[in-house]
Protein backbone atom coordinates (compact mmCIF):
# COMPACT_ATOMS: atom_id res chain seq x y z
CA UNK A 1 0.00 0.00 0.00
CA UNK A 2 1.06 3.87 -0.50
CA UNK A 3 -1.01 5.72 1.99
CA UNK A 4 -3.85 4.03 2.02
CA UNK A 5 -3.70 3.53 -2.00
CA UNK A 6 -3.33 -0.14 -3.78
CA UNK A 7 -0.31 -0.61 -6.04
CA UNK A 8 -0.94 -1.39 -9.24
CA UNK A 9 -0.07 -4.63 -9.00
CA UNK A 10 -1.94 -5.29 -6.08
CA UNK A 11 -4.86 -3.79 -8.15
CA UNK A 12 -4.17 -6.01 -11.32
CA UNK A 13 -4.07 -9.14 -8.74
CA UNK A 14 -7.32 -8.46 -7.31
CA UNK A 15 -9.03 -8.09 -10.64
CA UNK A 16 -7.33 -11.20 -12.31
CA UNK A 17 -8.43 -12.96 -9.20
CA UNK A 18 -12.23 -11.68 -9.74
CA UNK A 19 -11.83 -12.69 -13.83
CA UNK A 20 -10.73 -16.23 -12.44
CA UNK A 21 -14.00 -16.51 -10.74
CA UNK A 22 -16.07 -15.23 -13.23
CA UNK A 23 -14.43 -17.19 -16.38
CA UNK A 24 -16.69 -17.18 -19.31
CA UNK A 25 -17.08 -21.32 -20.61
CA UNK A 26 -19.80 -20.70 -22.88
CA UNK A 27 -18.73 -20.72 -26.56
CA UNK A 28 -19.34 -21.07 -30.17
CA UNK A 29 -18.10 -22.11 -33.47
CA UNK A 30 -16.92 -19.26 -36.27
CA UNK A 31 -15.86 -19.21 -39.29
CA UNK A 32 -12.13 -18.18 -39.74
CA UNK A 33 -12.56 -15.42 -41.22
CA UNK A 34 -15.03 -13.85 -38.27
CA UNK A 35 -12.86 -15.14 -35.92
CA UNK A 36 -9.96 -12.61 -35.69
CA UNK A 37 -9.74 -11.30 -32.39
CA UNK A 38 -11.41 -14.23 -30.68
CA UNK A 39 -10.17 -16.83 -28.31
CA UNK A 40 -9.96 -20.08 -28.27
CA UNK A 41 -12.27 -22.30 -26.28
CA UNK A 42 -10.34 -25.78 -26.96
CA UNK A 43 -7.54 -26.39 -28.68
CA UNK A 44 -6.79 -26.60 -32.58
CA UNK A 45 -4.60 -29.39 -33.05
CA UNK A 46 -3.32 -30.43 -36.66
CA UNK A 47 -5.81 -32.47 -38.92
CA UNK A 48 -2.90 -33.85 -41.08
CA UNK A 49 0.62 -33.46 -41.16
CA UNK A 50 2.06 -30.04 -42.26
CA UNK A 51 3.66 -29.92 -44.48
CA UNK A 52 1.24 -33.13 -45.69
CA UNK A 53 4.69 -34.72 -47.74
CA UNK A 54 8.11 -33.64 -47.86
CA UNK A 55 8.57 -30.88 -50.11
CA UNK A 56 11.47 -28.88 -52.01
CA UNK A 57 12.21 -24.50 -50.46
CA UNK A 58 14.02 -23.82 -53.69
CA UNK A 59 13.52 -23.43 -57.38
CA UNK A 60 16.36 -26.32 -58.47
CA UNK A 61 17.23 -29.73 -58.75
CA UNK A 62 16.11 -33.15 -55.98
CA UNK A 63 18.66 -36.05 -55.61
CA UNK A 64 19.33 -38.34 -53.26
CA UNK A 65 22.48 -37.56 -51.92
CA UNK A 66 24.45 -40.66 -52.40
CA UNK A 67 24.11 -40.11 -55.98
CA UNK A 68 26.21 -37.03 -56.25
CA UNK A 69 29.38 -39.10 -55.86
CA UNK A 70 28.21 -39.81 -59.55
CA UNK A 71 27.47 -36.48 -60.91
CA UNK A 72 26.83 -34.74 -63.33
CA UNK A 73 23.11 -36.52 -62.89
CA UNK A 74 20.46 -36.91 -65.91
CA UNK A 75 17.25 -35.06 -65.35
CA UNK A 76 14.64 -37.62 -65.18
CA UNK A 77 11.57 -35.75 -64.31
CA UNK A 78 10.09 -32.06 -64.19
CA UNK A 79 8.09 -31.28 -60.99
CA UNK A 80 6.08 -28.43 -60.21
CA UNK A 81 3.76 -27.59 -57.50
CA UNK A 82 0.45 -29.36 -57.51
CA UNK A 83 2.07 -32.22 -58.87
CA UNK A 84 2.31 -36.07 -57.67
CA UNK A 85 5.35 -36.81 -59.12
CA UNK A 86 6.93 -40.86 -59.05
CA UNK A 87 9.62 -42.00 -57.54
CA UNK A 88 13.21 -41.37 -58.52
CA UNK A 89 14.78 -42.55 -60.87
CA UNK A 90 18.27 -44.02 -59.06
CA UNK A 91 21.18 -42.21 -60.46
CA UNK A 92 19.26 -39.15 -61.53
CA UNK A 93 17.50 -35.44 -60.45
CA UNK A 94 14.65 -34.32 -60.81
CA UNK A 95 13.99 -30.39 -61.88
CA UNK A 96 11.99 -29.13 -59.11
CA UNK A 97 10.43 -25.64 -58.30
CA UNK A 98 9.43 -24.40 -54.51
CA UNK A 99 6.69 -26.26 -53.01
CA UNK A 100 6.48 -28.92 -55.12
CA UNK A 101 6.73 -32.88 -53.45
CA UNK A 102 9.97 -34.45 -53.63
CA UNK A 103 10.32 -37.42 -55.83
CA UNK A 104 10.23 -40.54 -53.63
CA UNK A 105 13.83 -41.56 -53.36
CA UNK A 106 15.29 -38.09 -53.41
CA UNK A 107 16.22 -36.35 -50.05
CA UNK A 108 18.48 -33.24 -50.99
CA UNK A 109 17.56 -30.54 -53.38
CA UNK A 110 20.12 -27.57 -54.73
CA UNK A 111 19.12 -24.25 -56.07
CA UNK A 112 19.57 -23.70 -59.79
CA UNK A 113 22.11 -21.48 -58.59
CA UNK A 114 24.94 -24.02 -57.72
CA UNK A 115 24.24 -25.84 -60.35
CA UNK A 116 25.24 -26.17 -64.09
CA UNK A 117 23.62 -27.83 -66.64
CA UNK A 118 25.83 -29.39 -69.01
CA UNK A 119 25.25 -29.91 -72.82
CA UNK A 120 24.91 -32.98 -72.84
CA UNK A 121 21.37 -32.15 -70.32
CA UNK A 122 23.08 -33.61 -67.32
CA UNK A 123 23.55 -31.66 -63.90
CA UNK A 124 26.41 -30.69 -62.21
CA UNK A 125 26.76 -29.17 -58.80
CA UNK A 126 28.86 -26.40 -57.76
CA UNK A 127 31.33 -26.98 -54.62
CA UNK A 128 30.68 -27.29 -51.38
CA UNK A 129 27.89 -29.34 -52.28
CA UNK A 130 24.95 -29.31 -50.31
CA UNK A 131 24.33 -31.22 -46.92
CA UNK A 132 22.01 -34.21 -46.87
CA UNK A 133 18.49 -32.56 -46.56
CA UNK A 134 19.60 -29.39 -47.86
CA UNK A 135 16.33 -27.01 -48.97
CA UNK A 136 13.82 -30.20 -48.11
CA UNK A 137 10.85 -29.19 -46.06
CA UNK A 138 10.33 -32.45 -44.57
CA UNK A 139 6.79 -34.26 -44.00
CA UNK A 140 5.21 -32.75 -40.74
CA UNK A 141 8.11 -30.52 -40.26
CA UNK A 142 6.13 -27.81 -38.67
CA UNK A 143 3.11 -30.34 -37.16
CA UNK A 144 2.66 -33.54 -36.91
CA UNK A 145 -0.89 -35.05 -37.32
CA UNK A 146 -2.45 -34.90 -33.95
CA UNK A 147 -0.63 -32.11 -32.36
CA UNK A 148 -1.59 -29.04 -30.39
CA UNK A 149 -0.63 -26.04 -32.38
CA UNK A 150 -2.89 -23.20 -30.78
CA UNK A 151 -3.85 -23.82 -27.21
CA UNK A 152 -7.01 -23.23 -25.62
CA UNK A 153 -7.26 -19.36 -24.25
CA UNK A 154 -5.09 -18.49 -27.58
CA UNK A 155 -6.34 -14.78 -28.80
CA UNK A 156 -6.64 -15.14 -32.19
CA UNK A 157 -4.88 -12.72 -35.22
CA UNK A 158 -3.82 -13.22 -38.47
CA UNK A 159 -1.19 -15.01 -36.99
CA UNK A 160 -3.10 -17.65 -35.57
CA UNK A 161 -5.47 -17.48 -38.90
CA UNK A 162 -3.23 -18.14 -41.15
CA UNK A 163 -1.50 -21.06 -39.35
CA UNK A 164 -5.15 -22.51 -38.64
CA UNK A 165 -5.69 -22.18 -42.32
CA UNK A 166 -2.77 -24.08 -43.25
CA UNK A 167 -4.42 -26.67 -41.59
CA UNK A 168 -7.74 -26.73 -43.06
CA UNK A 169 -9.53 -25.85 -39.86
CA UNK A 170 -12.60 -23.84 -41.52
CA UNK A 171 -14.31 -23.13 -38.35
CA UNK A 172 -12.81 -22.85 -34.69
CA UNK A 173 -14.47 -22.86 -31.16
CA UNK A 174 -14.24 -19.54 -29.52
CA UNK A 175 -15.46 -18.66 -26.56
CA UNK A 176 -18.55 -16.43 -26.82
CA UNK A 177 -18.32 -12.44 -26.57
CA UNK A 178 -17.91 -10.79 -23.42
CA UNK A 179 -20.98 -8.35 -22.92
CA UNK A 180 -20.07 -4.93 -22.01
CA UNK A 181 -22.59 -2.06 -20.81
CA UNK A 182 -21.03 1.21 -20.93
CA UNK A 183 -22.07 4.17 -19.04
CA UNK A 184 -20.84 7.94 -19.60
CA UNK A 185 -21.26 9.63 -16.48
CA UNK A 186 -21.37 13.40 -16.19
CA UNK A 187 -23.82 16.51 -16.37
CA UNK A 188 -21.45 18.11 -18.47
CA UNK A 189 -21.25 15.54 -20.91
CA UNK A 190 -23.35 15.58 -24.17
CA UNK A 191 -23.61 13.36 -27.55
CA UNK A 192 -21.47 14.63 -30.38
CA UNK A 193 -25.12 15.53 -32.53
CA UNK A 194 -25.64 18.35 -30.07
CA UNK A 195 -24.34 21.77 -30.11
CA UNK A 196 -21.80 22.39 -27.02
CA UNK A 197 -24.22 24.77 -24.38
CA UNK A 198 -22.49 26.55 -21.74
CA UNK A 199 -19.64 24.49 -19.61
CA UNK A 200 -20.58 21.65 -21.61
CA UNK A 201 -18.31 19.35 -23.77
CA UNK A 202 -18.46 16.02 -25.81
CA UNK A 203 -18.50 12.40 -24.73
CA UNK A 204 -15.10 11.34 -25.76
CA UNK A 205 -14.80 8.36 -23.57
CA UNK A 206 -17.72 6.65 -24.42
CA UNK A 207 -16.19 6.28 -28.45
CA UNK A 208 -12.75 5.50 -26.90
CA UNK A 209 -13.81 2.36 -25.09
CA UNK A 210 -16.84 2.01 -27.63
CA UNK A 211 -13.87 1.12 -30.48
CA UNK A 212 -11.39 -0.74 -27.94
CA UNK A 213 -13.81 -2.52 -26.61
CA UNK A 214 -15.29 -3.85 -30.34
CA UNK A 215 -11.65 -4.82 -31.15
CA UNK A 216 -11.47 -7.20 -27.77
CA UNK A 217 -14.43 -8.69 -29.28
CA UNK A 218 -17.15 -7.56 -26.90
CA UNK A 219 -20.72 -6.91 -27.60
CA UNK A 220 -21.73 -3.60 -26.41
CA UNK A 221 -24.34 -2.24 -24.84
CA UNK A 222 -24.18 1.07 -24.52
CA UNK A 223 -25.96 2.64 -21.70
CA UNK A 224 -25.70 6.62 -22.78
CA UNK A 225 -24.74 9.57 -20.85
CA UNK A 226 -26.29 9.77 -17.39
CA UNK A 227 -26.13 12.89 -15.50
CA UNK A 228 -24.29 13.26 -11.78
CA UNK A 229 -27.65 12.16 -9.74
CA UNK A 230 -27.20 8.33 -7.59
CA UNK A 231 -31.15 7.70 -7.97
CA UNK A 232 -30.52 8.19 -12.27
CA UNK A 233 -27.34 6.02 -11.57
CA UNK A 234 -28.97 3.54 -9.67
CA UNK A 235 -32.36 3.13 -12.02
CA UNK A 236 -29.92 2.34 -14.65
CA UNK A 237 -27.91 0.09 -13.04
CA UNK A 238 -30.71 -1.46 -11.99
CA UNK A 239 -32.06 -1.92 -15.53
CA UNK A 240 -28.72 -3.52 -16.91
CA UNK A 241 -29.37 -7.09 -17.83
CA UNK A 242 -27.26 -9.74 -19.36
CA UNK A 243 -24.22 -7.84 -19.20
CA UNK A 244 -20.80 -9.45 -17.89
CA UNK A 245 -19.75 -6.58 -16.83
CA UNK A 246 -20.88 -2.86 -16.64
CA UNK A 247 -17.81 -0.21 -17.26
CA UNK A 248 -18.57 3.30 -16.88
CA UNK A 249 -16.53 6.53 -16.76
CA UNK A 250 -16.74 9.56 -14.17
CA UNK A 251 -17.85 10.03 -11.03
CA UNK A 252 -15.27 8.02 -8.98
CA UNK A 253 -13.32 10.59 -7.40
CA UNK A 254 -14.20 12.33 -4.01
CA UNK A 255 -16.36 15.54 -5.81
CA UNK A 256 -19.86 16.28 -4.68
CA UNK A 257 -20.87 15.13 -7.87
CA UNK A 258 -19.12 11.49 -7.56
CA UNK A 259 -21.51 8.79 -6.79
CA UNK A 260 -20.25 5.26 -8.26
CA UNK A 261 -18.32 4.25 -5.49
CA UNK A 262 -21.01 5.18 -2.66
CA UNK A 263 -23.39 3.77 -4.70
CA UNK A 264 -21.67 0.24 -5.02
CA UNK A 265 -20.51 0.17 -1.34
CA UNK A 266 -24.47 0.75 -0.59
CA UNK A 267 -25.96 -1.25 -2.94
CA UNK A 268 -23.76 -3.35 -4.08
CA UNK A 269 -19.98 -4.23 -3.14
CA UNK A 270 -17.10 -2.22 -3.28
CA UNK A 271 -14.17 -4.06 -3.64
CA UNK A 272 -11.57 -1.97 -3.85
CA UNK A 273 -10.90 1.84 -5.07
CA UNK A 274 -7.98 4.84 -5.33
CA UNK A 275 -4.92 3.34 -7.28
CA UNK A 276 -1.08 4.71 -6.47
CA UNK A 277 -0.87 5.85 -10.18
CA UNK A 278 -0.80 8.43 -12.35
CA UNK A 279 -3.06 8.93 -14.17
CA UNK A 280 -6.20 7.25 -12.76
CA UNK A 281 -5.85 7.47 -9.49
CA UNK A 282 -9.67 7.27 -8.43
CA UNK A 283 -10.49 3.62 -10.24
CA UNK A 284 -13.08 2.23 -8.77
CA UNK A 285 -13.89 -1.96 -8.68
CA UNK A 286 -16.78 -3.51 -7.07
CA UNK A 287 -20.69 -5.61 -8.20
CA UNK A 288 -23.77 -4.51 -8.34
CA UNK A 289 -26.29 -7.68 -8.52
CA UNK A 290 -24.02 -9.64 -9.47
CA UNK A 291 -22.86 -7.67 -12.25
CA UNK A 292 -18.96 -7.19 -11.88
CA UNK A 293 -18.45 -3.28 -12.21
CA UNK A 294 -15.42 -1.17 -13.58
CA UNK A 295 -15.59 2.74 -12.87
CA UNK A 296 -13.09 4.59 -14.64
CA UNK A 297 -11.55 7.76 -13.76
CA UNK A 298 -13.38 10.70 -15.74
CA UNK A 299 -10.89 12.05 -16.98
CA UNK A 300 -10.05 10.85 -20.75
CA UNK A 301 -6.48 10.30 -20.23
CA UNK A 302 -7.18 8.20 -17.32
CA UNK A 303 -9.69 6.42 -19.01
CA UNK A 304 -7.42 5.46 -21.53
CA UNK A 305 -4.44 4.80 -19.06
CA UNK A 306 -6.90 2.68 -16.58
CA UNK A 307 -8.69 0.48 -19.51
CA UNK A 308 -5.31 -0.29 -20.27
CA UNK A 309 -3.50 -1.24 -17.63
CA UNK A 310 -6.61 -3.06 -15.93
CA UNK A 311 -9.93 -3.20 -17.51
CA UNK A 312 -8.34 -4.72 -20.49
CA UNK A 313 -5.88 -7.70 -19.08
CA UNK A 314 -9.34 -7.96 -16.83
CA UNK A 315 -11.58 -8.82 -19.70
CA UNK A 316 -8.82 -11.47 -21.72
CA UNK A 317 -8.35 -13.15 -18.36
CA UNK A 318 -12.59 -13.47 -18.26
CA UNK A 319 -12.05 -14.98 -22.06
CA UNK A 320 -9.64 -17.31 -20.50
CA UNK A 321 -6.44 -15.75 -21.87
CA UNK A 322 -3.34 -16.32 -19.85
CA UNK A 323 -0.20 -14.89 -21.52
CA UNK A 324 -1.00 -11.28 -20.33
CA UNK A 325 2.38 -10.20 -19.36
CA UNK A 326 5.05 -9.25 -20.34
CA UNK A 327 4.50 -5.64 -21.57
CA UNK A 328 6.89 -3.24 -22.85
CA UNK A 329 10.64 -2.75 -22.76
CA UNK A 330 13.29 -1.09 -20.94
CA UNK A 331 14.16 2.27 -22.91
CA UNK A 332 16.81 4.51 -21.72
CA UNK A 333 14.73 7.90 -20.46
CA UNK A 334 15.67 11.20 -22.30
CA UNK A 335 15.09 13.00 -18.81
CA UNK A 336 15.89 13.69 -15.54
CA UNK A 337 13.07 13.24 -12.91
CA UNK A 338 14.45 14.83 -9.51
CA UNK A 339 11.60 14.94 -7.86
CA UNK A 340 10.16 11.10 -6.82
CA UNK A 341 6.17 10.73 -7.19
CA UNK A 342 4.42 9.06 -4.80
CA UNK A 343 2.36 7.33 -7.63
CA UNK A 344 3.52 5.41 -10.57
CA UNK A 345 3.53 7.53 -13.46
CA UNK A 346 2.36 6.53 -17.07
CA UNK A 347 3.44 9.13 -19.46
CA UNK A 348 2.62 9.43 -23.20
CA UNK A 349 5.82 8.91 -25.29
CA UNK A 350 7.91 8.04 -28.12
CA UNK A 351 11.17 6.28 -28.40
CA UNK A 352 13.67 8.22 -30.39
CA UNK A 353 17.07 7.93 -31.11
CA UNK A 354 17.00 4.59 -28.57
CA UNK A 355 15.68 7.28 -25.76
CA UNK A 356 12.40 7.57 -24.15
CA UNK A 357 10.76 11.41 -25.12
CA UNK A 358 7.67 12.80 -23.92
CA UNK A 359 4.79 14.71 -24.64
CA UNK A 360 4.60 17.93 -23.52
CA UNK A 361 1.19 17.53 -22.19
CA UNK A 362 0.79 14.78 -19.99
CA UNK A 363 -2.61 16.81 -18.53
CA UNK A 364 -4.58 14.16 -17.63
CA UNK A 365 -7.29 15.90 -19.59
CA UNK A 366 -6.12 15.57 -22.51
CA UNK A 367 -5.96 13.31 -25.62
CA UNK A 368 -3.74 14.49 -27.58
CA UNK A 369 -0.75 13.60 -26.42
CA UNK A 370 -1.77 9.85 -26.48
CA UNK A 371 -2.28 10.20 -30.43
CA UNK A 372 1.18 11.70 -30.94
CA UNK A 373 2.49 8.87 -28.49
CA UNK A 374 3.71 5.21 -29.63
CA UNK A 375 2.97 4.17 -26.18
CA UNK A 376 3.13 4.79 -22.36
CA UNK A 377 6.47 5.49 -20.45
CA UNK A 378 6.39 3.57 -17.08
CA UNK A 379 8.16 6.47 -14.16
CA UNK A 380 9.01 4.53 -11.28
CA UNK A 381 6.91 5.88 -7.75
CA UNK A 382 9.24 6.75 -4.78
CA UNK A 383 12.47 7.81 -6.55
CA UNK A 384 14.13 10.22 -8.87
CA UNK A 385 16.27 9.47 -11.51
CA UNK A 386 18.61 10.52 -14.66
CA UNK A 387 18.37 10.68 -17.99
CA UNK A 388 19.88 7.38 -19.26
CA UNK A 389 18.07 5.76 -16.36
CA UNK A 390 16.35 2.46 -18.02
CA UNK A 391 12.43 3.11 -17.96
CA UNK A 392 9.72 0.44 -18.96
CA UNK A 393 7.76 1.22 -22.24
CA UNK A 394 4.70 0.00 -23.39
CA UNK A 395 3.63 0.33 -26.87
CA UNK A 396 0.53 1.35 -27.86
CA UNK A 397 0.44 -1.41 -30.57
CA UNK A 398 0.10 -4.09 -27.41
CA UNK A 399 -2.12 -2.57 -25.46
CA UNK A 400 -4.73 -0.97 -28.24
CA UNK A 401 -4.97 -4.77 -29.89
N1 LIG B 1 -9.96 16.69 -4.29
C1 LIG B 1 -9.65 15.80 -5.22
N2 LIG B 1 -10.06 15.99 -6.46
C2 LIG B 1 -9.76 15.10 -7.41
C3 LIG B 1 -8.96 13.99 -7.09
C4 LIG B 1 -8.54 13.82 -5.75
O1 LIG B 1 -7.83 12.85 -5.39
N3 LIG B 1 -8.93 14.73 -4.85
N4 LIG B 1 -8.62 13.12 -8.07
C5 LIG B 1 -8.50 13.71 -9.37
C6 LIG B 1 -8.23 12.67 -10.31
S1 LIG B 1 -6.71 11.95 -10.18
C7 LIG B 1 -9.08 12.33 -11.30
S2 LIG B 1 -8.59 11.20 -12.48
C8 LIG B 1 -10.41 12.90 -11.41
C9 LIG B 1 -11.42 11.77 -11.62
O2 LIG B 1 -12.65 12.25 -11.66
P1 LIG B 1 -13.98 11.38 -11.75
O3 LIG B 1 -13.68 10.01 -12.19
O4 LIG B 1 -14.76 11.60 -10.55
O5 LIG B 1 -14.66 11.99 -13.04
P2 LIG B 1 -15.51 13.29 -13.16
O6 LIG B 1 -15.32 14.13 -11.98
O7 LIG B 1 -16.86 12.90 -13.54
O8 LIG B 1 -14.79 13.94 -14.41
C10 LIG B 1 -13.40 14.23 -14.41
C11 LIG B 1 -13.06 14.96 -15.69
O9 LIG B 1 -13.28 14.14 -16.79
C12 LIG B 1 -14.19 14.70 -17.71
N5 LIG B 1 -15.04 13.63 -18.30
C13 LIG B 1 -15.81 12.81 -17.61
N6 LIG B 1 -16.47 11.97 -18.44
C14 LIG B 1 -16.07 12.29 -19.68
C15 LIG B 1 -16.42 11.80 -20.96
N7 LIG B 1 -17.29 10.78 -21.10
N8 LIG B 1 -15.83 12.34 -22.04
C16 LIG B 1 -14.95 13.37 -21.88
N9 LIG B 1 -14.58 13.87 -20.68
C17 LIG B 1 -15.15 13.35 -19.60
C18 LIG B 1 -15.00 15.65 -16.87
O10 LIG B 1 -15.59 16.65 -17.61
C19 LIG B 1 -13.94 16.16 -15.91
O11 LIG B 1 -13.18 17.18 -16.51
O12 LIG B 1 -10.74 13.61 -10.26
C20 LIG B 1 -9.73 14.50 -9.80
N10 LIG B 1 -10.22 15.25 -8.70
O1 LIG C 1 -5.09 10.21 -11.58
MO1 LIG C 1 -6.04 11.43 -12.26
O2 LIG C 1 -6.28 10.19 -13.34
O3 LIG C 1 -4.40 12.08 -12.42
O4 LIG C 1 -6.12 12.62 -13.43
MG1 LIG D 1 -15.30 13.76 -10.12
Amino acid sequence: MSGGLLSIEQAQARLMAQADASRIEDSESVALAEADGRVLAEAVCAAVDLPPWPNSAMDGFAFRHADLSRQPLPVSQKIFAGMHPGPLQPGSCARIFTGAPLPPGADTVEMQENAELLEDGRVRFAEPLPVIGRHVRPQAGEARRGEEVLARGTRLGPTELGLAASLGAGRLRVVRRLRVALLSTGDEIVELDQPLGPGQIYNSNRYLLHAWLRRLGCDVVDLGILPDDPAQIRTRLDGVAGADLILSTGGVSVGEADFLGQILREQGELIFWKLAIKPGKPLTCGQYRGIAVIGLPGNPASTLVTFALLARPYLLRRLGVERLEPLGFEVPASFDRLTASSRREYLQARVNEGRVVLHSNQSSGVLRGATWADGLVEVPEHRSFRAGEPLRFIPYAQLLA
